[in-house]
């Protein structure tokens, strides 16, 4: 699939720096939309640094809150399942040894942030239990506030923005951890933390330690690598904002190379259509140049769809006309 090295090629993804309150609808709010839209075409990601100080605080504190959810007995972290794919306690997967991970729906809802936190301490973490609802809720927001951006760098009407909200309807909050490969002690060698795939949903925040790992392919075929500073989030277009945009924004395929001594811990925030949500592409974005590319769909038949084919092209097969 990727080619290791061509010099010719673009070998970093943006970074885009969102002071602390970008006030929608003014000029900086506009320039910044402009640049969102452009980083999500070009290349499906980009990497946010911001100076907000109790977003960084929250980051420094989920990591922290992370490190002792991993360290629960296995026993205990089993006791987290679900029906739903990619939620339940997951690890030693023969396929990504490295990986262990956790998904929780709606974690911004009080609720359900408190069942999770129960399940894994019966006799209760508070700490850990405000930490991931507020963590999830911050990254949602952004989230909203990214697509948002991307309705006015399109220049659509106001009543877009309807269309991106149902976009996080619902939310998957996963988080994270990838062993080092036992074989590497010299960092030379790199093995998978997490196997190569675009993000089913409409559009992902991700936070991670200092340890580096993470790798966009680019539109070439060429690996780059994604240096995320401390405290940057990663924004990566998922297939649902694909469809929508009538394929001009590009969900990225993604992947974990792991190498070094060091634990990696990652986590993001996904947002979801509901199931019943119908995705169509608006009609300002189809025209002699951009012909449609997708048909409207529902975005559970798309999960289905994609659940029993695991296609690498799902989105393509499923609703390309
Ligand atoms: O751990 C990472 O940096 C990437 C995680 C990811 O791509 C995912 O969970 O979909
Ligand atoms: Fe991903």
């Amino acid at each position: 699939m990727g080619s290791e090295g061509n010099d010719n090629e673009v070998k970093m993804i943006p970074c885009l720096v969102f002071s602390e309150e970008i006030e929608e609808g003014s000029e900086e709010w506009r320039d910044m939309s402009r640049k969102v839209r452009e980083a999500c075409e070009t290349h499906g990601c980009f990497v946010l640094v911001h100076n907000r100080t109790s977003l960084m605080r929250l980051q420094e504190e989920m990591l922290t809150a992370m490190k002792d959810l991993f360290d629960l007995p296995e026993e205990t972290k089993m006791k987290h399942t679900s029906p739903k794919p990619y939620r339940s306690y997951h690890a030693n997967c023969p396929v990504i040894p490295l990986c262990q991970s956790f998904g929780v729906d709606d974690a911004p809802h009080p609720f359900t942030a408190q069942a999770f936190t129960h399940l894994m301490w019966p006799h209760g973490n508070p700490s850990f239990c405000e930490t991931l609802r507020s963590m999830s809720e911050e990254l949602l927001e952004l989230n909203l506030e990214l697509m948002k951006m991307i309705v006015e760098g399109f220049d659509l009407p106001k009543h877009y923005v309807f269309d991106v909200e149902r976009m996080k309807s619902t939310s998957n909050f996963r988080m994270i951890k990838y062993k080092p490969p036992p074989s590497s002690s010299s960092g030379q060698d790199l093995e998978t933390g997490l196997i190569p795939h675009t993000d089913k949903c409409a559009i992902t925040t991700l936070c991670q330690n200092d340890v580096q790992g993470l790798q966009v392919l680019s539109k070439q075929g060429q690996w780059i690598d994604v240096n995320v500073p401390r405290h940057g989030v990663v924004v990566v277009v998922g297939d649902i904002l694909k469809a929508w945009s009538n394929g001009r924004l590009h969900a990225v395929t993604h992947r974990v190379m792991m190498g070094g001594e060091k634990e990696r811990y990652s986590f993001a925030s996904f947002a979801l259509p509901e199931d019943e949500d119908e995705i169509e592409v608006p009609p300002e974005l189809v025209d002699a140049d951009h012909p449609l590319l997708y048909r409207p769909f529902t975005y559970g038949e798309y999960l289905d769809y994609y659940i029993s084919s695991l296609l690498e092209n799902a989105l393509e097969v499923f609703a390309g006309v």
